[in-house]
């Protein structure tokens, strides 16, 4: 247990978002969910100031692992699948408090934004000096992707939190793969897959109108 613990490193993590992508460009789920999971061992180890966002990710997380083991888990298999078949059933709502609040559509398109921010903070990690402020990087990103989709309050809280941050060098350490850089090195390889799975998520919601789920 201690040295699954100890080899964890963000470069599984990464991996997990490259072997999303099927040879159709279809994203497959079970890897996606993979991903998501190590993501939030990483924010868990930041300490427990957030705790509020990890409990709000595993929510959205076991909301698809439920897709996943029920009766139609094939039709959840990919997001193309799940968009299919959630808009032919008619299980996704387009207005607020209406039956299905918990689709598999609007929980993706969640984590979907959530991706947008992690793929710009990491490129802002990944090109910065050495001694910007991850504080001032995480609080960029996130004005320029998930915080118009949160109410002030959230974004009251989020904005302290990075304050906690530790600076550029430690953080790059604690994505465990070797000196910041190492882990800039593995960043330069494995952005590109973040950034095909967004984009290949992206399409696929445009395609449908699906990017303003309530
Ligand atoms: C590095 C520090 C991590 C900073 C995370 C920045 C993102 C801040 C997101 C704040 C979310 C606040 C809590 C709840 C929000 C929900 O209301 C809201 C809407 O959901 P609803 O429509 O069901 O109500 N939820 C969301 O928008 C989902 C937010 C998910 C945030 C994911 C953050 C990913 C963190 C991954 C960090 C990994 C770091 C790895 C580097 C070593």
């Amino acid at each position: 247990m201690a040295d699954e613990q100890a080899d964890f490193n963000l470069k599984l993590v990464l991996i997990s978002f490259k072997q999303c992508l099927s040879e159709k460009e279809e994203v497959l789920m079970d890897p996606y969910i993979t991903g998501w999971k190590g993501l939030i061992r990483f924010l868990n180890k930041l300490g427990t100031i957030f705790s509020f966002i990890s409990k709000d990710l595993m929510t959205k997380i076991q909301i698809m692992e439920r897709f996943r083991s029920s009766d139609q888990k094939e039709n959840y298999s990919s997001l193309q699948c799940m968009v299919q078949y959630e808009l032919d059933n008619r299980l996704v709502d387009f207005q607020k408090c209406s039956d299905h609040p918990d689709s598999g559509c609007r929980t993706i398109l969640r984590l979907h934004r959530a991706l947008h921010w992690l793929q710009m903070f990491l490129e802002g990690l990944r090109t910065s000096q050495e001694d910007c402020k991850t504080s001032v990087l995480c609080t960029d990103s996130y004005n320029s992707t998930l915080a118009s989709y949160h109410p002030w309050i959230i974004r009251k809280a989020v904005t302290m939190a990075f304050c906690t941050l530790p600076s550029r060098s430690a953080f790059l350490e604690t994505m465990n793969v070797g000196a910041p850089e190492e882990a800039v090195e593995m960043l330069n390889e494995a952005m590109p897959f973040i950034c095909q799975v967004y984009q290949v998520t992206q399409k696929l919601f445009e395609e449908h109108t699906l990017l303003e789920l309530p």
